[in-house]
């Protein structure tokens, strides 16, 4: 049982392998291949926790990782850093359910998956390993990969993000957390410039021997490293099995999951458990304004070549979704062949179609869609005032595109993925919701407080006070020298790295 490329099915890793290289040397993404083969036996967890749900499917997918020291890994990443028991609470809303999971230490998605990848980051590495992991990030990946990986024995983690392109909360978040090991760096550009940088400097065999002078190899923290993405397989079935627990469902009994979608990860992701088992009818995929990945679904064309747009839900604010080539591979039957053309036809033209069977295959799991930032404010308004509940616009997005889904008659339980908490986008909230617009995102923090009732997480409350550090901002051509220079200063002084308490 071995990792294998999306673009070059020659390439064999142990999990532990994938997880320390993030991307393959051709640039392709690492996946297990055969994934329908390994099951997930529902009723034998039946009542169980969040961790012994994730011990089973991180078992079933990282067979090369000790037991005991799994076990260990997820303890030491959800013991005590989520403010719900739960770790993904679902909660029903209206005629739906709403599975959140923004209850970690930075108030979004991310944080499940950046709580668990440093720990199995820590047991896939060696000793004398230095690792540079590297995030780019259009607002939340960057502050869950700060936190996770600060003052993580050997790792450095280094973080860009779009400048004018994240909410203020979210640049803040990011300029103030702490970390011998930890650099930041606004660029010039967007996030696709920024993860298409990124992905080019794992490639660069130059770059690579500029590194390996100072003993540093590179890793990914974005949903590209399969380790940061298989962590999140764990909460469609905590969210299936919360569903069953309470009688909302019966075991076995479909239900359907809309996901916000920007890097395609969080989708892909339910696409393991599917195949994994989880009677998954279908996986809606909702996109923002940019909306390329819900016109793929529809057409089998994918096509970048128009404007990047800036939206009220900058996270998704994203026009290559990297996961979609991992969902090709299973698609096409594992031809790695295949993939890499269609990669080269992106790389060079901006754009590629699949075959009618791929698309077809593709279609019978997934549907798409997207929501303008007009239909965002009126799904957080809408919510509000039938149902009291706050979305934020990420969450909003896959709202307003659950409710376009099921007005095609599919009458399948919903579970809508609601990816951050609102109080990371007060601005775009309070707007929605027709409340005074004045002052800093910290006092419309506070209004939103005092007319929802709803706390303020404490990670996001406590910002308010700190003082960030100063930004400096880099065209993305010069992120490999940032990347160079934030090597040989946190790895200067091993000592330094290797005495960090993260816990
Ligand atoms: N939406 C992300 C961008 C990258 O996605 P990832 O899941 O691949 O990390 C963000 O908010 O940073």
């Amino acid at each position: 049982m071995r990792y294998t490329s999306t673009r070059d099915q020659r390439v064999t890793k142990t999990s532990q392998q994938a997880i320390k290289q993030g991307i393959s040397e051709e640039g392709g993404l690492f996946v297990l291949p055969h994934l329908t083969d390994y099951r997930i036996a529902l009723q034998d967890l039946l009542g169980a926790d969040y961790e012994t749900i994730a011990q089973h499917v991180l078992m079933t997918l990282l067979p090369d990782f000790n037991t005991a020291s799994l076990k260990k890994a997820i303890h030491l990443a959800y013991r005590q850093n989520f403010s719900d028991k739960r770790i993904t609470p679902i909660r029903k809303v209206g005629d739906f359910h709403v599975l959140e999971l923004f209850h970690g230490p930075t108030s979004a998605f991310k944080d499940v998956g950046l709580q668990l990848l440093p720990q199995l980051m820590r047991l896939a590495l060696d000793l004398e390993d230095r690792i540079m992991i590297l995030a780019a990030t259009s607002g939340d990946t960057g502050t869950a990969a700060l936190q996770g990986f600060k003052n993580v024995p050997q790792t450095g983690i280094t973080v860009f993000y779009p400048d004018h392109g994240v909410s203020p909360i979210q640049e803040q978040q990011m300029l103030t957390t702490t970390g011998k090991n930890t650099r930041v760096f606004p660029i010039a550009g967007n996030f696709d410039q920024a993860q298409s940088a990124v992905k080019a400097l794992f490639t660069d065999t130059g770059f690579a021997a500029r590194l390996q002078a100072e003993q540093v190899t590179l890793s990914a923290a974005n949903s590209i490293n399969i380790g940061r993405l298989i962590p999140q397989v764990v909460y469609y079935f905590a969210a299936y099995l919360q569903l069953v627990n309470s009688h909302a469902i019966q075991l076995g009994e479909p239900v359907n999951f809309t996901v916000p979608t920007g890097n395609f990860g969080d989708v892909l992701a339910g696409f393991y458990a599917k195949a994994l088992g989880l009677p998954i009818h279908k996986l809606i995929a909702a996109a923002n304004a940019n909306r390329e990945i819900a016109d793929f679904l529809d057409t089998g064309i994918y096509d970048r070549n128009r404007p990047f747009l800036k939206t009220v839900a900058p996270s998704m604010d994203i026009q290559i979704s990297s996961n979609l080539e991992r969902l090709l591979y299973y698609k096409s039957g594992e031809d790695s062949a295949y993939v890499a053309m269609l990669m080269k036809d992106l790389a060079k033209t901006g754009r590629y179609q699949v075959r009618s069977d791929v698309l077809a295959a593709i279609q019978a799991d997934f549907a798409g869609g997207f929501a303008t930032d007009e239909q965002v404010a009126e799904a957080i308004a809408k919510v509000w005032q039938q149902d009291g509940y706050l979305m934020d616009p990420h969450t909003a997005v896959g709202y307003s595109v659950m409710q376009q889904y099921r007005a095609t008659g599919d009458t399948t339980p919903n579970v809508l993925l609601a990816t951050a908490s609102p109080y990371k986008f007060p601005r775009a909230v309070t707007k929605a919701l027709d409340l005074p617009v004045s002052g800093d995102d910290f006092s419309l923090m506070k209004q939103l407080q005092q007319v929802s009732g709803l706390a303020i997480p404490a990670n996001l409350a406590r910002l308010a006070g700190m003082t960030p550090q100063p930004k400096h901002v880099i065209a993305p051509a010069a992120m490999g020298t940032a990347i160079l220079d934030a090597a040989k200063e946190v790895f200067d002084d091993d000592s330094r790295v290797r005495s960090g308490n993260n816990r």
